[in-house]
């Protein structure tokens, strides 16, 4: 989240009236992130995380915010959304949808070890159990029908070759029918800086604003894809292995899931190069605004087209 909208320390405080969160304390805008704007917030009850959303509205908040509490309640640990005095989790502020959710301790690494492969593989089968028990539906918002509307857009920005690859790699998503695979909840963005560590332990997941209804072996790509890659595009192979065999042990993966393993790793980084494409090309206005590279994620799903054999269990 960047900081696109301004809050100032009168303005919240008038906002946390309708809360019982105690008086302000602190108030610090994050320049992380590139979805939504978001500040720290102190007040004399404790920490907080304040999200105004920038492109989610009002009435698709509630899948979101119920889903951080359902979670929460079943042990995951994610922030846990505040009711207002109306009970209520979602509120207005600055015109925006907004909400105030649990601070989570631990901070997030660009260069995971084996252990934390592990200690996320396993965060992953579990959140993925536990998400089962949620009864909403949200199809994917970045999903096929997305990729067909974007690509047009980023088109007139690539050079032919590249233009070529996402075309083609569409058209092959497009085909396929991943809906026989086990579905349910994912995160959908699971990447190193939606994590909090603590020592090897995993203190927080974060940022749940991409979560949806799809395949659960789409979610372990996403999050392999970043957690378990080197810096030049290719998978660290003992990573991606110690954080399957660790998913494996909660959630056991399927064989028609190792079938569809090398597909999914390629879906999972054309809806990145493709997402990163747009952000890059087509920004919004802001104050800390940071893009993320997409030739990143053209080199990662150039490697898997040309690596036949995905590594596995
Ligand atoms: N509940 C929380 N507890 C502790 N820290 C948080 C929490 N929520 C957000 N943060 C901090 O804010 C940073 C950015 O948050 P987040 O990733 O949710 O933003 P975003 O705009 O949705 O970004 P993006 O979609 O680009 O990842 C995180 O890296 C983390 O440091
Ligand atoms: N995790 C995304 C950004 C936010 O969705 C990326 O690295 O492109």
């Amino acid at each position: 989240m960047s900081v696109y909208t301004t809050v100032s320390d009168a303005e919240l405080t008038v906002w946390l009236n309708d809360y019982s969160l105690g008086e302000l304390q602190e108030l610090q805008g994050i320049a992380s992130g590139i979805e939504n704007t978001n500040y720290f917030v102190t007040t004399s009850n404790g920490r907080f995380v304040l999200t105004l959303f920038e492109k989610l509205r009002a009435d698709e908040l509630p899948f979101y915010l119920n889903l951080m509490a359902h979670l929460a309640r079943h042990g995951i640990p994610c922030p846990a959304p505040m009711a207002n005095r109306h009970n209520q989790f979602l509120g207005v502020l600055k015109d925006k949808p907004a909400c105030i959710v649990s601070r989570l301790s631990g901070k997030s690494t660009t260069a995971p070890t084996l252990a934390h492969c592990a200690a996320m593989g396993a965060m992953l089968g579990q959140m993925h159990i536990a998400g089962q028990s949620f009864s909403q539906i949200m199809p994917n918002p970045r999903g096929g029908a997305w990729r067909m509307a974007t690509a047009p857009q980023v088109r007139p920005f690539i050079n032919t070759g590249q233009a070529a690859l996402l075309d083609s790699e569409i058209a092959l998503h497009a085909q396929r029918n991943y809906s026989l695979l086990p579905q349910g909840l994912i995160h959908a963005d699971l990447f190193r800086d939606n994590v909090l560590l603590e020592g090897e332990r995993v203190g927080g997941l974060i940022d749940f604003y991409f979560a949806c209804t799809d395949a659960l072996l789409y979610d372990v790509a996403i999050t392999v894809n970043d957690w378990c890659m080197r810096p030049d595009g290719i998978l660290d192979t003992t990573q991606a292995q110690t954080f399957l065999r660790a998913y494996h042990t909660v959630r056991p993966l399927q064989d028609s899931e190792h079938q569809a393993w090398p597909l999914m790793l390629r879906q999972a980084a054309l809806r990145f190069w493709l997402s990163r494409l747009f952000d890059k090309y087509l920004p919004r206005d802001g104050e800390l605004i940071h893009a993320h590279d997409p030739a990143h994620f053209e080199r990662i799903l150039k490697n898997h087209i040309d690596t036949s054999q995905a590594v596995w269990i």
